[in-house]
């Protein structure tokens, strides 16, 4: 057989990124300027590495953008605050808080604060309850990623069987929404789930998202089946793995996203997908 081809996120991302880099230069000639807005709350390192690669998008692609970041003790009230300011501030057009918050403060307090058309993240129950009934929404970043990565492999999703392993809101249950609704026919897995290595291994799309470092292994995977393994898992070592045996799992695989260099720099890409679109809408463009 030959060697499984592997999607490569970071190409992929290059190549949304020029469209999106073409769009910002029109509308810089209508004097608008994508703004996104990051908060971040306390002091998790890996929460960093994210900001910092998001403010640097954002500084290529000629997005205005503002960090806060505000100490782990910070109250709930002092982030809802922050919030109805961004919600206000016509320079911004997206506000991301990075989850998890630090456990004194209600994430859902938080999301739902959010304005709806600046809910980049697409995780405000308006935007949640839109993508379920298949109406306009913006859709979570990792999730359109995913799809876009299947997508631009060519190879056709509607009437497939696509297994996605994780339920989580942020990214298992959405990826099951969309590949609903581009046609496949879904299966759900989870922590609860009997016999997963032999579901899984009926699958023509394999989507993974457990965050457990390399625990899908070849005996998972059908033969040519997709890959995509959004699992970012920091080792003892200080290097980055997926929930992918990747090793393994290329040997019997169709195409299969990398970790790092996968899923990752799509669901970057996709929240300056986001943050333009938002910020031409509440200009009365689109
Ligand atoms: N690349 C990117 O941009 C992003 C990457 N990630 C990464 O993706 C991974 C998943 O993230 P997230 O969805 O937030 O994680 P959560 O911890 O919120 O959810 C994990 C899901 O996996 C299920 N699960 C856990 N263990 C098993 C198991 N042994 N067998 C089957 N299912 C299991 C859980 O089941 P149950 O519901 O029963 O508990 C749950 O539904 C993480 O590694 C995270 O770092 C996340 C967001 C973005
Ligand atoms: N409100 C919110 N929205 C998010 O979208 C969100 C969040 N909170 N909390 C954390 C997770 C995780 N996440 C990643 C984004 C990019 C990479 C990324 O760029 N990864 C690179 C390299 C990373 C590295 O080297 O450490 C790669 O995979 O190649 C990873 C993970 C967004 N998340
Ligand atoms: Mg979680």
């Amino acid at each position: 057989m030959t060697a499984a081809t592997i999607i490569s996120g970071k190409q992929i991302s290059e190549e949304i990124r020029k469209g999106i880099a073409l769009e910002v230069e029109q509308l810089s000639k209508q004097n608008i300027r994508p703004g996104l807005a990051v908060v971040l709350v306390g002091d998790d390192p890996a929460s960093h590495v994210y900001v910092r690669n998001k403010e640097k998008a954002c500084q290529d692609l000629g997005f205005y953008s503002e960090v806060h970041r505000l100490a782990a003790e910070s109250s709930e009230d002092e982030v809802l605050a922050l919030v109805d300011k961004l919600n206000a501030q016509a320079s911004i057009h997206g506000i991301l808080v990075q989850l998890p918050l630090p456990k004194h403060i209600r994430e859902k307090a938080i999301i739902d604060a959010i304005a709806v058309e600046k809910d980049v993240d697409g995780f405000h129950p308006v935007n949640v309850g839109n993508l379920v009934i298949g109406d306009d929404s913006l859709l979570p970043c990792t999730p359109a990623g995913v799809i876009e990565m299947i997508k631009r492999t060519g190879i056709q999703i509607a009437g497939k069987h696509a297994v996605v392993i994780g339920r989580s809101n942020i990214v298992g249950k959405p990826v099951a929404l969309l590949l609903q609704r581009e046609n496949a026919t879904v299966t759900m897995c989870h922590s609860k789930t009997h016999n997963m290595a032999e579901i899984a291994s009926q699958a023509d799309i394999l989507v993974v998202a457990i965050g457990r470092a390399n625990m899908i292994d070849a005996s998972y995977v059908k033969p040519g089946a997709i890959v995509i393994d959004v699992g970012m898992n920091r080792l003892e070592s200080g290097k980055l793995a997926g929930d992918v045996d990747f090793e393994s799992v290329k040997e019997v695989s169709g195409p299969i996203t990398p970790v790092p260099g996968g899923v990752g720099p799509m669901t970057i890409t996709m929240l300056m997908q986001n943050t333009l679109l938002a910020a031409k809408r509440l200009n009365g463009l689109n």
